[in-house]
């Protein structure tokens, strides 16, 4: 019940921004991520049926039970993109006129595009337990194919563990010299300490490709990413990204993005950079030269911006040197609104409380 109470100050925040007589036809919905579906179904449906009573004895908001839910990859990478391309005002042009978006979550990373029709006609059927590649979504008059992907364990937080593993072993190349302990992730402890030499960037580099288990024979499809996931096919939906959440919150750790700007345009080849530097501290010198890094982040600030670095490039498929744009707020109108999947959720709910002209989704 303590995860439920946690959402208390966030309902009343919600409720006062509604006028009491439209709370009743306004829906609140609650939608959980990666880290509850880390956790199995049981756990998960415990948290939500508590989240369910929550709402049910205490919100004067329109709430239907399947509205508290864990969202698919697909949802939640699908969301994100509505999200910045409806702030953007990019909704109801071409394809081509959309951005591509990456979110860099604790325990899962999701990455959409807009594709062209014929380029979704390729493509691949899903794997045994996989979502499908392509949304079909009607946005302002307009039909977008959406390719997307959500990769779980392969959040900035679950990363760390599929990189300590390639290690085999206490030392990881990727933790800061002199640092010795372990890394806890969910209900696992895994060693984690420097190995004699230090940490190296090149060394940590190759452990990080490895971990994306960047092997092409796994590549069934014409193009991948990593692990064996078709790429999409590419095309003018990517030819600008918008890469949100730990990518932004490490820039501005790492000190090459300013945290108190909403959108920072950068190159992959900055991560590099910043890793770069980075790998070459003990942990005793990163907590000068990184003072508003939380002590617990500080061993694996050279793991974390390697791993960012080989997710963009390795992993995605991006140039080092092309830009990118970092995003926390996008401004719309006179607000800096956040770049989060939430609000590609509340326009799905809002287009759905009109009449429906098409099955599929978000026809708003
Ligand atoms: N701009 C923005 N970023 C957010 C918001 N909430 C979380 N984030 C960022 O999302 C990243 C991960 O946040 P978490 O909420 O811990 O993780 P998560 O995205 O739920 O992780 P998954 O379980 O893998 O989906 C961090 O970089 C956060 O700064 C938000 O409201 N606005
Ligand atoms: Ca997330």
């Amino acid at each position: 019940m303590e995860a439920a109470k946690s959402l208390i100050s966030l309902l009343q925040k919600a409720e006062s921004v509604v006028p009491a007589e439209l709370r009743g036809s306004t829906p609140v919905r609650v939608g959980a991520t990666a880290g509850l579906r880390q956790l199995g179904v049981a756990t998960s449906e415990k948290l939500l049926q508590a989240v369910r009573y929550l709402l049910h004895e205490q919100s004067s908001l329109k709430f239907k039970s399947d509205w508290v839910s864990v969202l698919d990859g697909t949802q939640e990478g699908a969301f994100q993109w509505v999200t910045i391309n409806y702030l953007l005002g990019n909704l109801g042009k071409k394809y081509s006129n959309t951005v591509g978006v990456v979110d860099l979550g604790g325990g899962s990373v999701q990455m959409a595009y807009a594709i062209s029709n014929s380029e979704a006609g390729k493509a691949p059927k899903p794997g045994a337990g996989e979502d499908e590649y392509v949304k079909e979504l009607y946005l302002k008059g307009t039909k977008y194919y959406l390719y997307v992907h959500s990769y779980l364990r392969y959040g900035l937080l679950a990363a760390r563990v599929e990189i300590l593993k390639v290690a085999e072993g206490p030392h990881s190349d990727c933790i800061l010299t002199g640092y010795h302990g372990s890394y806890n992730y969910g209900d696992n402890v895994f060693p984690a300490s420097a190995p004699p030499s230090g940490s190296s960037y090149t060394k940590c580099r190759s452990d990080a490709v490895k971990a994306l288990k960047h092997d092409e024979t796994s590549c069934t499809h014409l193009k991948c990413t990593f692990g064996g996931v078709w790429n999409g096919g590419g095309g003018d939906g990517q030819k600008s990204y918008f890469v949100a959440s730990f990518f932004f919150d490490r820039a501005a750790e790492a000190g090459f993005v300013d945290p108190n700007l909403p959108v920072a345009k950068v190159k992959p080849s900055d991560f590099e950079e910043a890793a770069k530097r980075a790998c070459k501290l003990s942990v005793e010198e990163a907590k000068t030269t990184y003072a508003n890094v939380a002590e617990e982040n500080l061993p694996y600030i050279c793991m974390d911006l390697v791993y960012e670095f080989t997710l963009l490039v390795d992993g995605f498929g991006l140039e080092p040197w092309q830009d990118i744009t970092l995003v926390k707020k996008v401004k719309y109108g006179d607000s800096l609104v956040e770049a989060a999947w939430p609000l590609g959720s509340a326009i799905e709910a809002a287009s759905m409380s009109k009449p429906r002209t098409k099955s599929s989704w978000m026809n708003f």
